[in-house]
C-alpha cells in the first residue's frame, strides 16, 4: 500500500511539469482560429494601400492632377507614419491590444471611406485627407497585429504567425494587383475599386471583432491578471532598449528599402531595361509578392523549428545584397527572363526576412513593451518607406540619362551592405548577450538582471 502511494505520488511528480493549464486558449488548437482573424486584420489595408498605383493614370485623369501631386497619396501616408506607430505601439501596452485593435480598424474604414467619396466626388483634398486618415489607422494596425499575436504564440510558432500574416497581407496586395484593373476595364470607372476596398476593410474589422472576443475569452478562461506597476510601460523605458533592439530596428529600414522600395520602382525597372510592356512588368513585379505569399509561413516553421533566428536574418540581407549585385551585372536585353528570375530570390530573401525579423522582436523586448517594440521597429521601417524612393528618385533623375540604372543599383547594392553590417553586429551582440536570437528564448530583462544579479554574487562568493 505504502509502495502504491509512493508510486502514485512518483507519476504526479513527473506528470505536473508537462501539464498546461486547460483553460488557456493560446494552448489549444483555437489559436489558429485566433491567427486566422490576425491575419485578416491588415487584409483589407494591404488591399487598399496599393489601389492607387495600380489606377493611376486613371485617377489622375479624373482628378485633374500630375504625378506630384499624385504622390501626396504616399507620402500622406508614409510621412507622418515615421513617427506614428510608435504612439500606436505605446498606446496598446498602456491601454491594450484590444482596444488598439478597434481604433485603428476604424481609422482604416473612416480614412478610406473618405477617399473614396472623395474620389467619387472627384475632390483632391479631400482624398489627401482620406489617405491621412487610412495612414494613421493603416500602419498602426499592423503593429497591433504584431503585438497581440506575440501574446498567442509566445515563443513557440511565433515566426510561423508573422510569416502567415505578411503571406495573407501580400496576397491583398496581389489581388488588389488583378482585381483593380478588371473593375476597371468592366466598369469604365475607378470608384467602384475604391468601394470594394472599403468593403474589405470593413470586412475586416468585423474579422477584428471576432479577434477581440476571443482575446476577451482567453483572459476570461484564465482569470485576472492584473499586471505588476513595474510591468507597466513608461516612455522612459525605452531608454533601457538594448543595443540588440535598436540594430534591429536599423536593419529593418535598410533591408526594406531593398525590396519595397525596389518594388515601387521595379515596373519602370523591367520596362527600360528589359524591354517589357507596362501590363508584361506588372506580372513581374508581382512575383515578389507572390512569392513572398507563398514561402513567409515555410519559413517560418523553418525558423520555428530550428531557431537560429540570427542565421535566417543575416542570410535574407545577404540575399538582398546579391539580387542587386546581380541586378547591377546583368547587361540591358530584350524580354530576357533573368530580371524575373532574380525577383523570385527577392521575393524569398523577404520571406525569410519579414517572417523572422518580425519575430524576433519579442526575444529583445520585455513582452509588456512588445507594442512599443513593434511601433519602434514598424517607424524605423517606414522612415525607410519614406526616404528610400526620394532618394532613389534624386538619383534616377540626375544619372538615368547617362548611366541608365547603374548609380539607381549602387544604392540598393550600399544599402543592402548597410543591412548585411547591422545584421552582423546584430549577430556579434547577441553572442554576448544571451543569445536570445540564436535560441529564440523570450526576453525578460528582470531574469536577466537577476541572473546578472546571481553571477555577481556567485563570483564575490568564490572570491571570498
Ligand atoms: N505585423 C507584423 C508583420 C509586418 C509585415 C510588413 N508590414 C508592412 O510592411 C507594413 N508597413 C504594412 C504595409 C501594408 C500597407 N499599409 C510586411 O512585410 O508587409
Amino acid at each position: 500500500m505504502a509502495n502504491e502511494d509512493s508510486e502514485s505520488q512518483q507519476l504526479t511528480i513527473e506528470i505536473q511539469p508537462k501539464l498546461v493549464p486547460i483553460h488557456d486558449l493560446t494552448q489549444t488548437k483555437w489559436r489558429y482560429l485566433f491567427l486566422f482573424f490576425d491575419c485578416t486584420l491588415c487584409l483589407g489595408n494591404y488591399f487598399a494601400y496599393d489601389t492607387p498605383s495600380v489606377l493611376q493614370p486613371e485617377i489622375m485623369d479624373r482628378l485633374h492632377i500630375n504625378s506630384f501631386e499624385f504622390n501626396w497619396f504616399y507620402s500622406v501616408y508614409s510621412f507622418p507614419n515615421m513617427i506614428l506607430p510608435f504612439f500606436g505601439g505605446f498606446l496598446s501596452d498602456t491601454f491594450g491590444s484590444r482596444l488598439a485593435v478597434f481604433i485603428f480598424s476604424l481609422l482604416v474604414c473612416f480614412g478610406q471611406a473618405i477617399f473614396a467619396l472623395a474620389i467619387t466626388i472627384e475632390s483632391f483634398p479631400i482624398a489627401v485627407l482620406g489617405r491621412f486618415i487610412f495612414g494613421l489607422g493603416g500602419e498602426n494596425l499592423c503593429v497591433v497585429q504584431g503585438t497581440i499575436l506575440a501574446e498567442w504564440f509566445t515563443g513557440k510558432e511565433l515566426s510561423m504567425a508573422y510569416g502567415m500574416t505578411i503571406s495573407i497581407g501580400r496576397l491583398g496586395s496581389v489581388i488588389n494587383n488583378i482585381l483593380e484593373p478588371q473593375f476597371y476595364s468592366s466598369t469604365g470607372s475607378v470608384v467602384f475599386g475604391l468601394w470594394f476596398g472599403l468593403f474589405l476593410c470593413i470586412l475586416s474589422l468585423i474579422l477584428g471583432l471576432f479577434l477581440i472576443f476571443m482575446d476577451i475569452h482567453k483572459d476570461t478562461l484564465l482569470g485576472p491578471s492584473k499586471k505588476k506597476s513595474s510591468e507597466k510601460i513608461k516612455i522612459s523605458d525605452i531608454k533601457s532598449f538594448n543595443f540588440g533592439f535598436w540594430m534591429l530596428s536599423g536593419n529593418c529600414l535598410v533591408v526594406y528599402i531593398c525590396v519595397l522600395t525596389f518594388n515601387s520602382i521595379a515596373s519602370l525597372y523591367f520596362q527600360t531595361r528589359f524591354n517589357f510592356s507596362s501590363i508584361e512588368a506588372g506580372y513581374f513585379i508581382s512575383i515578389t509578392y507572390i512569392v513572398a505569399a507563398l514561402f513567409s509561413p515555410i519559413f517560418g516553421i523553418l525558423a520555428d523549428r530550428l531557431g537560429r533566428h540570427i542565421y535566417w536574418i543575416f542570410s535574407s540581407a545577404l540575399m538582398m545584397l546579391i539580387v542587386h549585385v546581380i541586378f547591377i551585372l546583368l547587361p540591358d536585353c530584350d524580354k530576357c527572363i533573368w530580371g524575373g528570375l532574380n525577383l523570385i530570390i527577392l521575393g524569398m530573401g523577404y520571406s525569410i526576412y519579414g517572417s523572422t525579423m518580425w519575430g524576433s522582436i519579442p526575444f529583445l523586448v520585455d513582452s509588456y513593451a512588445a507594442g512599443t517594440g513593434f511601433g519602434i521597429v514598424t517607424a524605423a521601417q517606414n522612415t525607410g518607406m519614406t526616404i528610400g524612393p526620394i532618394i532613389v528618385g534624386a538619383i534616377h533623375y540626375k544619372t538615368e540619362h547617362q548611366y541608365g540604372y547603374t548609380y539607381v543599383s549602387l544604392f540598393f547594392i550600399i544599402v543592402a551592405v548597410i543591412g548585411v553590417t547591422t545584421a552582423s553586429m546584430l549577430w556579434v551582440w547577441d553572442r554576448k548577450n544571451g543569445q536570445h536570437l540564436f535560441t529564440a528564448k523570450i526576453y525578460d530583462s528582470s531574469r536577466l538582471e537577476s541572473a546578472n544579479e546571481q553571477e555577481d554574487l556567485s563570483k564575490t562568493l568564490a572570491i571570498n
